[in-house]
C-alpha cells in the first residue's frame, strides 16, 4: 500500500490532506467505507429489530408486575457473549461494555413502561 506521507521541508513527515490522496489510495478508502456504512446500517437494522422485542419484555414485564432487571439472565448474556466475541476475535471486553450499555437502555425502557 502507498503511503501519504510525504517529507516536510524540516525532514519531519508531513500528512498528506485530505485534497491530494493518491487515486489508488482514494478507491481504497472509499471502498472500505462504503462496507463500513453497510455494517453501520446493518447494526442499527438489528438493534432496532432488538428493541422491538424487549418494548415486547417490558409490556410483558409490566403486565405481570416482574422486575425491570434480571441480573441473572444477564450474567449468561454477557457470558456467552464473551465466548462469542472470543471466537470472533473481537475484545470480550468491548463486547460485555457494548452489551452492558444496550441492557441499561432496555431496563431504562422496562422502567418508564413500568410507570405508565
Ligand atoms: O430478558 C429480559 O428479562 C429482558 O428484560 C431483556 C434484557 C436484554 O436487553 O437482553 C434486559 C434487561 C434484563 O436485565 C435482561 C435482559
Amino acid at each position: 500500500m502507498k503511503h501519504t506521507e510525504t517529507e516536510g521541508t524540516d525532514g519531519t513527515a508531513a500528512m498528506s490532506t485530505n485534497d491530494d490522496i493518491d487515486e489508488s489510495v482514494r478507491a481504497e478508502l472509499t471502498r472500505l467505507r462504503d462496507s463500513i456504512d453497510n455494517i453501520d446500517a446493518a447494526v442499527v437494522h438489528m438493534l432496532a429489530e432488538r428493541f422491538k422485542c424487549t418494548q415486547q419484555v417490558g409490556y410483558l414485564k409490566a403486565a405481570h408486575k416482574l422486575p425491570p432487571a434480571d441480573p441473572a439472565r444477564e450474567a449468561r448474556q454477557i457470558e456467552r457473549l464473551r465466548d462469542l466475541a472470543e471466537s470472533a476475535k473481537l475484545d470480550p471486553a468491548f463486547a460485555e461494555k457494548l452489551l452492558n450499555f444496550i441492557i441499561a437502555e432496555v431496563i431504562r425502557h422496562h422502567e418508564t413502561i413500568a410507570r405508565s
